[in-house]
């Protein structure tokens, strides 16, 4: 339980905290610690300046109660998205998108066993059908998380077909989320979002999609949010997956993504191993956080 996460801010602000009474560089080292944990400079000014409102209000000079105003205002405004996944259709459909490299493949894997340990059935959609490596991979995934898979018949197959056999496939076994796999490929920015649109068409022709998740790496922060503007701008995304927090020392993106995007973070990824994939709870991330 004592366990410290790479992100977590608690080594960072720790000399601060045992201070006998909060002073200038205590003001100072805060604002270095959420700039350097990626916070950004907006969401940085805006939680410092709600603390010292608050000091001024309740006349306090004591660091705990700073320790703990951070925290408090970190859950607060993390706790205003809505970050349960909607899955209550019958076949839920979920779209994963995200630039190539970010842990989607792992991602569908670990999201395939978190819901086969609700007792959910789950069938994968390998619509990134340009590399067959790809196609082995989700493979080995889906199989690892318990899933089954619709593999595109032949190389370079329309995704939007993959998409609609794999929904078919739902319907007719019974099986209860669908998660379709997206290509990432950026450099055809425009096809790219255009196969995307395809995708949902033909999807919605079937079944409503549930969720359009977008996976980003929590190790690019900032950077690899400027990267998925497209996805942001054009794919309908309803939610985030952040991969590789457990390698990362930004954990202050974890707010500022949200803030940036107006769109909730449903699912954090903290390892390789296929248990390695939680829901968000803004609670336990604060606390985690700011220790
Ligand atoms: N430490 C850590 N590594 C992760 C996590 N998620 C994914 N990875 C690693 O990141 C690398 C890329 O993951 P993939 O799932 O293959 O990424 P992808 O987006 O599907 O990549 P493409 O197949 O190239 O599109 C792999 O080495 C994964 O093991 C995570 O939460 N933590």
């Amino acid at each position: 339980m004592a366990q410290t996460s790479s992100w977590s801010l608690s080594g960072a602000l720790k000399g601060m905290f045992t201070k006998p009474t909060i002073d200038e560089t205590t003001w100072e080292d805060l604002e270095y610690a959420l700039l350097t944990a990626d916070f950004g400079p907006d969401v940085t000014e805006a939680v410092i300046d709600d603390l010292h409102a608050k000091v001024d209000r309740y006349r306090t000079t004591d660091p705990r109660d700073l320790q703990r105003m951070l925290r408090e205002s970190i859950e607060e405004r993390l706790s205003k998205y809505d970050t349960t996944l909607k899955l209550s259709e019958r076949p839920a459909v979920v779209l994963v998108v995200g630039v190539n490299g970010v842990g989607k493949t792992t991602t569908i894997g670990k999201f395939s066993k978190f819901l086969g340990t609700y007792g959910r059935s789950v069938v994968v959609g390998a619509a990134d059908t340009f590399r067959a490596a790809a196609v082995d991979q989700l493979a080995t995934w889906a199989e690892r998380g318990g899933a089954q898979i619709v593999r595109p018949q032949q190389h370079g197959q329309d995704p939007a077909s993959v998409a609609f056999q794999t929904v078919d496939f739902a319907k007719r076994n019974g099986i209860e989320i669908v998660l379709i796999d997206t290509a990432g490929r950026l450099q055809t920015k425009g096809g790219l979002m255009d196969e995307l649109s395809k995708i949902r068409r033909v999807v919605e022709k079937q079944a409503p999609i549930a969720e359009v998740l977008l996976v980003l790496d929590a190790t690019t922060g900032q950077n690899g949010l400027a990267q998925a503007e497209a996805f942001i701008e054009h794919a309908g995304v309803t939610g985030l997956v952040l991969t590789k927090l457990d390698g990362s020392a930004k954990g202050g993106f974890v707010l500022a993504v949200q803030e940036k995007t107006g769109i909730p973070i449903k699912l954090v990824g903290q390892g390789e191993g296929i248990h390695d994939l939680t829901g968000f709870t803004p609670h336990v991330f604060a606390q985690k956080l700011v220790g």
